[in-house]
């Protein structure tokens, strides 16, 4: 069963039959003889499965980012072309289906899986959304996933995992999910949430801050699930986002006057010639029209006095400190983690930024000392989920708890640090309500801060919301699920 509208894999004509006979097996832990010039490969045909399943264990056992270990992995096994898109599309899929692949191997397995070794279960997974979310035939899917479980683990567990994979094999996707899915008409937001393959609290989220939980729902939960278009931002002042899309055959934004859309497929944008050489970077349209929001919302008096609060890597300042140049101001960035202040120093190398590390809640800073200021806060993430294929199973409810404190924390720092009058925006790459409205009706109430309509800071933007607020989503605007509140102190 495939899902609709993702390209399914479809297996070489000619590749090599997994269906065939089996072969001897091979000790646990051994793998073909050492190339003298690099290091050791599996089987040609096997590749692409054997690089998605050490993903899956990666992120498993070390915490890590699924699209930071596999181009690394498939450029030191020298794994490309329809290799490497396979192991692409298994890797990133298992990832994001985590949850339902587990539900559906839970019913097909005779211990409960907190019984089954963790290696096993990454193997299975990799079966699973094989057989439930490719065109992969089931005996290949099937036999290729016991191959590497024989491999890895001894041939004291392939039956195991032979036995629930067949299991999992007599049942497409669909069927799998009337049979286990909440009812539709009863719970609506759950059975979205089986079927897009989330965690029921994101899609609860989802729903809470978009007021549907029907069709709407189904496709910004869907949405995460696609390949995110690369976005440039073309550096004020250097070059226009017309001349930006000349050089690199992107196409210009839709909104910001600074956006340029790439192709898929063009390559590493980090090799392009305009962003080595600093006339562009790489950042998501949502991105650049929540830093823009904040040189756009009305002020009297005053305004060469910026202030980004978060500022780390320094995207937002990068654009900021572009904007403040041409307007003849300055920018501070503050930003706790020093790796990542040296980051945004990196990046606005040859701007008028002061880059300080500091607690953005008491960064040493003159009180009232400037005229626009950004909290760009921590937060979940839910807004870019798209991005971190693993994300959705890794954070927690509990997360929320702990960074809308932060971030109340950090938005009433900012209101201390503008003047009167001045204006401050409070943006996250969230549309959970608890940290977007929640956090800035709490810290307004408290302060006597004004809150702004934000949506006239993005002109031209349709389907923000009722406002005050502007939320972009990624279903709707092509961009990650950036909240923006604009606050006049
Ligand atoms: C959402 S990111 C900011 C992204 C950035 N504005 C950009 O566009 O590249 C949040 C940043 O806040 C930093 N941070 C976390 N707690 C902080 C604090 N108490 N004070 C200052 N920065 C903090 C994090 O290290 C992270 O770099």
């Amino acid at each position: 069963m495939t899902q609709p509208g993702k390209r399914p894999y479809r297996p070489k004509s000619g590749a090599p039959a997994k269906g065939g006979p089996a072969r001897p097996a091979r000790p646990r832990g051994a793998h073909p003889p050492r190339k003298p010039d690099g290091p050791a490969r599996p089987p040609a045909e096997d590749a692409a499965r054997r690089a998605a399943l050490d993903v899956l264990r990666a992120v498993r056992a070390d915490d890590a980012y699924a699209n930071l270990v596999l181009p690394k992995l498939l450029r030191d096994r020298r794994i490309s072309g329809r290799d490497a898109g396979l192991a692409t599309e298994l890797a990133y899929g298992a990832c994001r289906a985590r949850g339902l692949l587990d539900e559906i191997i839970g019913e097909c397995s005779a211990r409960p899986l907190s019984e089954v070794e963790p290696e096993l279960l990454d193997a299975l997974r990799l079966g699973a959304y094989q057989l439930l979310r490719t065109r992969i035939p089931a005996h290949a899917a099937v036999t290729s996933t016991v191959d590497l479980v024989r491999a890895d683990l001894g041939s004291r567990v392939t039956g195991f995992a032979n036995a629930v994979l067949r299991k999992i094999s007599e049942r497409d996707e669909n069927a799998w999910l009337a049979a286990l899915a909440p009812d539709p008409v009863t719970d609506p937001v759950g059975n979205l949430a089986a079927r897009t393959a989330h965690p029921r609290w994101i899609a609860r989220a989802f729903a809470d801050a978009l007021g549907s939980t029907g069709d709407e729902l189904g496709d910004a939960l869907r949405a995460d699930d696609t390949r995110p278009l690369v976005h440039l931002v073309a550096r004020p002042g250097e070059v226009s986002a017309e001349e930006l899309a000349a050089m690199t055959g992107g196409d210009p934004g839709p909104y910001s006057p600074y956006a340029v859309h790439l192709d898929p497929g063009s390559g590493d944008p980090g090799a392009l010639e305009p962003v080595r050489e600093k006339l562009a970077a790489v950042q998501d349209e949502g991105s650049q029209l929540c830093a823009l929001a904040l040189t756009r919302a009305p002020l009297e008096g005053p305004d060469l006095a910026w202030l980004d609060l978060c500022a780390g890597p320094g995207g937002k300042a990068a654009l900021l400190g572009a904007l403040a140049a041409i307007n003849g101001g300055t920018l501070d960035a503050v930003e706790q983690a020093p790796h990542r202040a040296r980051l945004v120093e990196q990046s606005t190398g040859g701007l008028p930024v002061t880059v300080h590390v500091a607690d953005g809640r008491d960064p040493g800073l003159a009180a009232g000392g400037f005229d626009r200021v950004l909290v760009d806060a921590p937060c979940t993430g839910l807004g870019a989920l798209r991005r971190r294929p693993e994300a959705r199973w890794r954070r927690q409810p509990s997360d929320v708890g702990d960074l809308t404190k932060l971030q109340r924390e950090l938005l009433t720092s900012a209101l201390d640090l503008v003047r009167p009058g001045g204006v401050v925006a409070y943006v996250v790459c969230s549309p959970h309500l608890s940290e977007t409205e929640g956090v800035v009706s709490a810290v307004a109430r408290k302060t006597g801060a004004t809150v702004l309509d934000a949506r006239g800071a993005f002109p031209d933007v349709p389907g923000l919301g009722e406002g005050p607020y502007a939320q972009l989503w990624p279903h709707r605007h092509g961009t990650d699920a950036m909240f923006c509140a604009l606050l006049r102190r």
